[in-house]
């Protein structure tokens, strides 16, 4: 089974929301929709979900049609699920018949309903009523609404927004689990990297309406392709920069080349930035080197403060083998021939 948007574009009166957008994804996969805010995400998931109608391209499942310009099923007459950013409960029924909503086979209905309280840690809550339980609990029921239907395709816009942090992680290792169990393909709308990162097996990158870049997080982490896409997945600083004969000239020193990937250095004389990521600049003293003006050890590495001959600053997480002090003078160099510029 797949799913896949094939050159949707969709327009709100003046405003251009998504533009030929192609992107599929397999049976079981898990895909991530990460982009800032207005960047096209909702407007994905509405059109798939037959909340809007398709204006350009199709959706297809499994080679079929599922929407296109001249097919617009109701949202009930498609094999998609849809959990919002707050459960939507409906608060006047209990969990049972909040989980039972969708179904109209009776005779199966408490079974399906009795495995997935099980599958989301609630059996014995099937007479409680929304409003009695805490918010990630009314998440779990409202997944299990969604699922007890069985979708081919679960839509989840931003599901973890409104639960506190300790929980949210939780709930999303708990989800991936009842998802892959499951197999139908999800597709997961954040603008959050880490649970984008924890969550799918797939991300695509949006910005402005456009799939920047589409793949799995470690190649977007080490390979992206634009400063964009650079900033939404992982930490990083980006450092302006001029190359020229060979070196990138920035305000904390010269850097070579080599340093850079082969693939993804600026070629010719330009202005740029460079992408450090955490732990990829190692500092050494140098007395006549820039000032070390702040230290802070996180655990896994040492955030360093360093201070360049204008008076900029820059923050770079490093190794944490030298303790390094507030009022040493260092160089900085790569660790590995792994920057990227823009
Ligand atoms: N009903 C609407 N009428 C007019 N413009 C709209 C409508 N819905 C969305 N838009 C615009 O379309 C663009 C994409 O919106 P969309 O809600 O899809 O973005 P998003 O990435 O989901 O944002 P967020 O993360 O804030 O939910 C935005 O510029 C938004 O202002």
């Amino acid at each position: 089974m797949s799913l896949c948007f094939q050159n949707i574009s969709h327009t709100y009166e003046k405003e251009t929301a998504l533009i030929d957008i192609n992107l599929s994804a397999e049976e079981g996969e898990i895909l991530c929709l990460l982009g800032q805010s207005g960047c096209g995400k909702t407007t994905l998931l509405n059109l798939t979900a037959g909340i809007l109608p398709l204006q350009r391209g199709k959706i297809l499942l499994n080679g079929d049609e599922l929407a296109s310009s001249n097919y617009h099923p109701p949202p009930e007459k498609r094999p998609v699920g849809l959990v919002f950013q707050e459960g939507a409960l409906f608060p006047h029924l209990t969990v049972e018949q909040n989980i039972a909503f969708g179904l109209t086979n009776k005779s199966s209905r408490k079974r399906i309903v009795g495995e997935l309280l099980d599958q989301i840690g609630l059996s014995g809550y099937e007479g409680r009523y929304p409003h009695t339980l805490s918010g990630g609990q009314q998440q779990r029921v409202a997944v299990a609404r969604a699922l007890a239907p069985e979708p081919k395709v679960l839509l989840m816009d931003e599901p973890f927004a409104n639960i506190d942090i300790m929980l949210r992680r939780h709930l999303r290792e708990e989800m991936r689990t009842l998802l892959k169990a499951r197999n139908c393909i999800t597709i997961l709308v954040t603008h959050d990297p880490e649970e984008a990162i924890e969550t799918s097996d797939s991300i695509a990158i949006m910005d402005k309406g456009v799939i920047i870049q589409h793949g799995q997080a470690d190649i977007l982490y080490e390979a992206p392709v634009s400063r964009i896409a650079a900033m939404l997945i992982g930490d990083g600083v980006l450092l302006k920069a001029q190359r020229a004969n060979g070196v990138y000239e920035t305000a904390f020193g010269h850097f070579p080349d080599k340093w850079f990937k082969a693939h993804s250095s600026v070629s010719g004389s330009q202005n740029c930035e460079v992408l450090i990521r955490p732990n990829q600049i190692a500092l050494s003293e140098d007395l006549s080197g820039l000032l070390i003006t702040d230290v802070r050890r996180t655990g896994q590495s040492q955030l360093a403060t360093v201070l360049s001959p204008e008076g900029q600053s820059l923050t770079l997480h490093v190794e944490k083998d030298v303790n390094w002090q507030v009022g040493q003078k260092v160089k900085l160099s790569a660790n590995s021939d792994s920057l990227i510029a823009f």
